[in-house]
C-alpha cells in the first residue's frame, strides 16, 4: 500500500522546495497520500476528541488509558513528515481537507457566488450549554474565508481581520450551511463575507480582509 506522498496521479507537482514564503507555492490538492483509510483514521481521532470532551475516567481507567496513549502517540510520532508533504490539509476528498483541527465540512459548491459547505460542530468543539465555542466558528469562517479568497484571486492570500457577529446559537452535531464570498477585490486586498446558518436561522456572520501574499513573502 502506497502513502500516496509522491504519486504524480494524486498530487499537483511539487518538487524540492514546495513552499514560497510562508504558504505552499502551489495549492497542493492530493487524494491518496496518507492512503485509503486516512478518512477513517482522522474520523477516530476526532471521535477521541468528542470522547475524551465528556469522559470523567476512574484514576485507574486514566491510568490506562495514559498507557494506550503513549503507545499511539509513539507509533504517530515516529511516521512524522513536514508541513508540505502532510496529508492533512491537502486531502480535498475528506472533511475539512483532512485537517483535524478544524470543525469538519465538505464543499458541497464553488461558483461566481463563493464557496457553499456543510459544517457541522463536534462534541469536542463545545463551548457551552451544547453550543458551539465562539472561536471554533471563527476558525470555520477564516478557512471557509481564505477559500473564497483563493478561488476570488486565483491566489493565497492571508488573514489581516475577521470579523464575526454571533446572531444566535450554533447547534453542535448538526449540518449548517456555511456561505463565504468575495465582496470586493481591491489591488491586493479581498474582502470576504461569509454566512453561517441552521436552516432558516442565522447563527453567525463574518466580515473579513484577505491579503494576496506577494511572491516569496513569508
Ligand atoms: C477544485 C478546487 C480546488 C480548491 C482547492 C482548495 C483551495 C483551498 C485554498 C485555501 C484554503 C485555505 C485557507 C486558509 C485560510 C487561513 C488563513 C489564515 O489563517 S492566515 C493566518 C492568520 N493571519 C496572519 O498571521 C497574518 C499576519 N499579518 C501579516 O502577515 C501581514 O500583516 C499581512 C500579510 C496581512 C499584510 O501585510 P503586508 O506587508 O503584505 O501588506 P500591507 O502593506 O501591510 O497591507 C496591504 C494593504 O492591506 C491593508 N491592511 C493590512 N492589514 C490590514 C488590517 N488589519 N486592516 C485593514 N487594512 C489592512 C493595508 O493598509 C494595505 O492597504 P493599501 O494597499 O495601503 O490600501
Amino acid at each position: 500500500m502506497s502513502d500516496g506522498s509522491t504519486s504524480p496521479e494524486s498530487t499537483t507537482e511539487i518538487g524540492e522546495d514546495p513552499h514560497e514564503g510562508g504558504f505552499r507555492a502551489h495549492t497542493a490538492i492530493t487524494t491518496e497520500r496518507g492512503g485509503p483509510r486516512y478518512g477513517e483514521f482522522s474520523e477516530q481521532a476526532r471521535t477521541l476528541m468528542d470522547n475524551v470532551r465528556y469522559a470523567c475516567p476512574t484514576p485507574e481507567l486514566a491510568d490506562e488509558l495514559i498507557a494506550d496513549l503513549e503507545k499511539i502517540n509513539a507509533k504517530l510520532a515516529a511516521v512524522r513528515i513536514d508541513e508540505w508533504h502532510s496529508p492533512s490539509g491537502t486531502r480535498i476528498d475528506l472533511p475539512a481537507r483532512g485537517n483535524i483541527t478544524l470543525p469538519p465540512f465538505e464543499v458541497t459548491e464553488v461558483n461566481d457566488d463563493g464557496v457553499f459547505a456543510s459544517v457541522t460542530f463536534r462534541d469536542f468543539h463545545l463551548g457551552g450549554n451544547k453550543a458551539a465555542h465562539g472561536g471554533h466558528v471563527a476558525v470555520a469562517f477564516d478557512d471557509l474565508g481564505g477559500y473564497a479568497s483563493a478561488v476570488a484571486i486565483q491566489g493565497v492570500s492571508r488573514t489581516a481581520y475577521l470579523t464575526v457577529q454571533y446572531r444566535s446559537i450554533t447547534p453542535l452535531n448538526t449540518p449548517l450551511q456555511a456561505h463565504t464570498w468575495a465582496e470586493k477585490v481591491d489591488g491586493r486586498k479581498v474582502f470576504i463575507k461569509g454566512t453561517l446558518h441552521d436552516g432558516d436561522r442565522l447563527c453567525a456572520e463574518m466580515d473579513a480582509l484577505f491579503i494576496k501574499l506577494d511572491p516569496g513573502q513569508q
